[in-house]
């Protein structure tokens, strides 16, 4: 069986982001990104960093260890990255999991499709706007969210400025039936700044105040709430 390239698992915590948001869940970090964002919170899967941490595992070693992390205390899974649908073998770890009768949720850009992407009970593809310094390709973009499931997707865009707002708008208007979600850019990655939460949640204000005058209507606003919680700290 071919192996995948782990560089966290952790839990159990809560999902911070997106539609989810609250749910108790493990995570599955791989590693390797096609992406290169400016403020990526997970730089360490994609920039060498980290690379004696990664271990090639098959999936029943996956379970394994989230069961000895979490014994009995687990019931839905995310496998983010780095960008976990570079990765065609994630398929066996997702029915694995599904015999347990545990959820999985996905964290993915959309520049990629794989198979059991479509196997995923809560998946959320995130297009990067201008503040990333990356270009989404649109078509690309596309042909992803026309093979995956409406059922179990949402779109989450991360902004910094109003370019990136401009952006989400566009993306929301090209899914306008794919629920939508705006998540606050969170620019404190060292996770040693003084009074993160009183910024972070300033921020959050000043996004909420923009959409309230504004009319992006059927679309949800959200921080990151592991982060007002923890700030950036790994493995939360
Ligand atoms: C680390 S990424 C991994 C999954 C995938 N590569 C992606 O970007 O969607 C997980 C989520 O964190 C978001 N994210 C990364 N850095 C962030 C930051 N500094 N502030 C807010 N959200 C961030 C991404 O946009 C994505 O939605
Ligand atoms: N608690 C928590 N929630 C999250 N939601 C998305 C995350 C990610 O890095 O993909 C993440 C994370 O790293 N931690
Ligand atoms: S796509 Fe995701 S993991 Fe890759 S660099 Fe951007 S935020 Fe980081
Ligand atoms: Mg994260």
């Amino acid at each position: 069986m071919p192996k995948i390239p782990v560089l966290e698992i952790f839990g159990p915590t809560i999902q911070g982001e997106g539609s989810v948001i609250g749910k108790k869940t493990m995570f599955v970090r791989t590693s390797g990104c096609d992406y290169r964002c400016s403020w990526c919170d997970s730089s360490f899967t994609w920039d060498g960093s980290a690379k004696e941490d990664i271990q090639l595992l098959e999936p029943e070693d996956i379970i394994s260890t989230l069961d000895e992390l979490a014994p009995n205390k687990y019931q839905h899974v995310t496998i983010s990255g780095g960008n976990p649908a570079l990765i065609k073998n994630i398929g066996p770890l997702v029915k694995a999991l599904q015999e347990r009768n545990i959820k999985t949720a996905l964290e993915t850009q959309g520049s990629k499709f794989q198979d059991w992407m479509t196997e995923i009970d809560d998946l959320t593809i995130s297009p990067k706007p201008p503040s990333s310094g990356m270009k989404p390709n649109l078509p690309i973009l596309d042909d992803v969210i026309n093979k995956c499931n409406l059922e179990s997707l949402s779109l989450k865009v991360v902004i910094f400025d109003d370019e990136d707002y401009n952006f989400a708008k566009m993306i929301h208007n090209r899914y306008p039936e794919v629920p939508f979600y705006l998540q606050v850019g969170n620019p404190y990655l060292d996770d040693t700044v003084d009074n993160h939460t009183e910024r972070l949640l300033e921020k959050y204000e000043q996004l909420i105040d923009k959409v309230m005058n504004d009319t992006l209507n059927d679309i949800y606003v959200l921080p990151q709430l592991h982060t007002l919680l923890w700030s950036n700290k790994k493995g939360v």
